[in-house]
């Protein structure tokens, strides 16, 4: 089997005395489509964060395309895109000065910005002050900004939050997309129809710990009509295996 291209070992992050990940372990491997689930408080962001190398774990490993952000923070970084839950963009900047910005410093050209942006169905509004823009158009922003460099790992934090059905179902043709070239995707998501629709593998989380997991397909044969909500109920009323995700 080939290296993956996440794996996260035995972790745990404390924040001032509490306890918010829980002994969390999972692999990836390319081309796989991972979504985190979970109530609001759940350790879902915390989780991502750590992958992201913005927190670090207060024990355990975590490695990037067998990398460890310690080790190589700039290699590491060039692995991952990132879509934070929350941004405060640049006042006064327009989508396409904004989404150029980001490309530049990566080195990036001004057509793959342009490609970004009808990816996400923004190039009409490109000359549009982002300030102005609706919650569910900067979120296409945040997730053309991760997609920009092609990075092997995704790393997306609520993407579907404050989108319209239609982008909604974007959403889903976009991380297909990304599956069929070969990148990996990993997301937090309270939307389970989404994951249903997009996700591989999904990962229920509870105060912290994995509470559940397993193939979305195996999770949907089990629990039939009901589907990841039967699963994510269940979870929450009696939580079952621990064990480790392989995605
Ligand atoms: N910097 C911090 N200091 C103290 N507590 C924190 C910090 N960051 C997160 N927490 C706590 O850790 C827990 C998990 O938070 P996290 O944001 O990871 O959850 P989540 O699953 O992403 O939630 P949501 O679905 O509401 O976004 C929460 O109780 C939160 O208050």
């Amino acid at each position: 089997m080939h290296k993956p291209v996440l794996l996260v070992e035995g972790v745990d992050k404390s924040i001032k005395g509490q306890h918010i990940v829980r002994d969390i372990s999972l692999t990836m491997q390319q081309g796989s489509v991972l979504a985190l689930c979970g109530g609001n408080g759940a350790g879902k962001s915390t989780l991502l964060r750590m992958v992201m190398g913005i927190l670090q774990p207060t024990s355990g490993i975590i490695q990037v395309d067998g990398l460890s952000w310690k080790e190589n923070r700039n290699a590491y970084a060039d692995k991952l895109g990132y879509m934070p839950d929350d941004y405060a963009f640049a006042k006064g900047l327009t989508a396409w000065e904004t989404l150029h910005f980001w490309a530049s410093l990566r080195g990036l050209s001004r057509s793959r910005t342009e490609e970004a942006l009808e990816e996400v169905g923004l190039a009409e509004v490109r000359n549009k002050n982002v300030t102005a823009f609706s919650k569910g158009m900067r979120q296409r922003l945040l997730f053309a900004q991760a997609m920009l460099a092609k990075p092997p790992l995704l790393v997306l934090d609520e993407p579907t939050n404050g989108l319209d059905p239609y982008w909604m179902d974007s959403f889903v043709e976009l991380v297909n997309k990304l599956r069929r070239e070969g990148h990996s995707v990993i997301y937090s998501t309270h939307q389970l129809p989404v994951a249903e629709a997009s996700a591989d593998y999904v990962l229920f989380m509870q105060e912290g710990a994995a509470v559940r997991q397993g193939t979305v397909a195996s999770l949907l044969e089990q629990y039939g009509p009901g589907g990841l909500h039967a699963a994510f109920t269940e979870s929450r009323m009696k939580p079952g295996s621990r064990g480790q995700v392989e995605a």
